[in-house]
């Protein structure tokens, strides 16, 4: 570490705090995350699935992992830095954003997604704070919670950040797919058009009702398999309409409201793939600059896209993925048109105990309510594998019907060894981490006003 002269603390996460801090030698500036547990061997840090996702991932919108360090028991990851996350972005802004700027971001992470997806990743975890922006590029971070598709269930530990966490993890299913990081794009996409979370649940069952409130419960049609899991829980959905998306959003195109009603489908089979998301007319006006076309920049920095990006000069070029199986979008299709492209990768967890509130502000349920406490992040997201977790699995899924059925909707809320990554890549493919626990956001006033924007997460920095 004598190497990096830390400058000032940018974050301070589930898992570690991040600093922004300088290579003595190159002058490069970079972010260094040290971890808040102790390692006392280097085998312990090895298999972190932080390094084991990240040290496969190389996208231009996917946080690049430098080095790895270990010294005195104390872990450090060296990434590139970035400026600001989407959640800061977000925070103090009266205004609404272009939605040229949205879709920009957007189409950037659905390349990473795509990118992460087809090698077997998922993140879990996606959430505005985990999205880093700098200038007009984003790259998805925080890989401790990030799965390997084809690792084996049951997965017992928490997973996802609960405003973002798709129902088939909220219902406990022990099997999910890749599709549970489209569930939370929708919601960021969401969030990003209208300047406030769209599901922002102060518990398990009331996350599950804000769901129902705004896209209308789940029936017999629209997720059958949904209904069967939670007749298993013996819980029973609120019986709820929905409200038109557009309503929350009166200023987003049709396009992102379609795409959004794509993304949030009750359904995971009828949720778009990361790879069929970009090719959504919403992202029509973007296009891929494959990277034999880049310029090779001297310091790591992404392809821009869409209209806004430096390579407008280059030939256009839409298809950022193989898609030889991807479905054309038809914005009044119905979403069961997008089942057919359901992923079939499977797992299972546990979610029993991961909320534990940590105020009880009373709430509304309803989505026009505007004042809530968020989640306990912190508190309930044990981490991938603790013993703590196990014991959850053991008590399964009636402690998880109790909890659900049990909380009241219209309650309370409570609302010097050093590893070069680059060598480790020859090696073989990760997990990832999606950061969990940790809900840092204090409360979260919802205004009438879509630009009345009051969020105060507490983010360092
Ligand atoms: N590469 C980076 N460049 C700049 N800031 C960063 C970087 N990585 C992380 N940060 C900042 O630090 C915060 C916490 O980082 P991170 O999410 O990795 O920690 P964590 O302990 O895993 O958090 P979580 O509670 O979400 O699990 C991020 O939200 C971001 O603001």
């Amino acid at each position: 570490m004598d190497r990096y002269k830390l400058i000032k603390e940018v974050g301070d996460g589930t898992f570690g705090t991040v600093w922004r801090a300088i290579n003595k030698q190159t002058g490069e500036v970079v972010a260094i995350k040290k971890m808040k547990k102790k390692y006392y061997s280097w085998d312990e840090c090895i298999n972190l699935r932080e390094v084991k996702s990240l040290r496969k991932m190389n996208h231009p919108n996917i946080v690049k992992l430098k080095e790895v360090i270990r010294e005195h028991d104390i872990l450090y990851f060296v990434f590139e830095y970035m400026e600001c996350n989407l959640y800061q972005l977000m925070k103090d802004r009266q205004k609404l954003f272009a939605e040229a700027d949205i879709r920009n971001w957007c189409f950037q992470v659905f390349q990473g997604l795509s990118y992460m997806h087809q090698r077997g990743y998922f993140h879990r975890d996606l959430k505005p704070e985990n999205l880093l922006v700098s200038k007009d590029i984003i790259k998805i971070a925080d890989f401790g919670l990030a799965r390997e598709v084809n690792s084996s269930p049951p997965f017992t530990e928490y997973v996802s950040t609960r405003w973002y966490r798709a129902p088939e993890v909220l219902l406990q299913s022990y099997v999910y797919t890749s599709k549970v990081d489209m569930w939370a794009m929708g919601a960021i996409m969401s969030e990003l058009l209208s300047l406030r979370p769209i599901f922002p649940g102060a518990s398990e069952a009331d996350e599950i009702y804000k769901i129902c409130d705004v896209i209308g419960s789940p029936t017999e049609e629209t997720w059958l398999e949904g209904l069967n899991l939670a007749n298993t829980i013996n819980y029973q959905f609120p019986q709820l309409s929905g409200v038109p998306l557009s309503s929350l959003m009166p200023s987003a195109s049709k396009d992102a409201v379609n795409l959004i009603t794509r993304l949030c489908s009750w359904d995971p089979c009828n949720r778009p793939t990361a790879a069929e998301a970009l090719q959504h007319p919403f992202f029509q006006s973007c296009f891929y600059v494959p990277p034999s076309l880049r310029p090779k920049p001297s310091v790591a920095r992404t392809p821009p896209v869409g209209p806004r990006g430096s390579f407008e000069q280059q030939p256009v070029k839409r298809q950022p993925v193989s898609l030889t199986k991807a479905k054309t979008f038809n914005s009044s299709a119905s979403p069961k048109s997008n089942a057919a492209f359901g992923s079939g990768v499977q797992r299972k967890l546990d979610l029993a105990k991961q909320d534990a509130t940590r105020n009880t502000k009373p709430v509304r349920s309803s989505v026009k309510d505007y004042i809530y406490r968020p989640p306990g992040r912190k508190s309930p997201c044990n981490a991938a594998g603790s013993s703590v977790n196990k014991n959850r699995v053991a008590r399964g899924v009636s402690e998880t019907a109790d909890k659900l059925s049990n909380l009241s909707i219209r309650g309370t809320v409570s609302r010097r060894h050093s590893v070069s990554v680059m060598q480790q890549q020859q090696l073989r493919p990760p997990q990832m981490k999606a950061g969990c626990i940790g809900e840092t956001r204090d409360m979260f006033h919802r205004p009438t006003q879509p630009t009345a924007n009051a969020y105060s997460r507490k983010v360092a920095g």
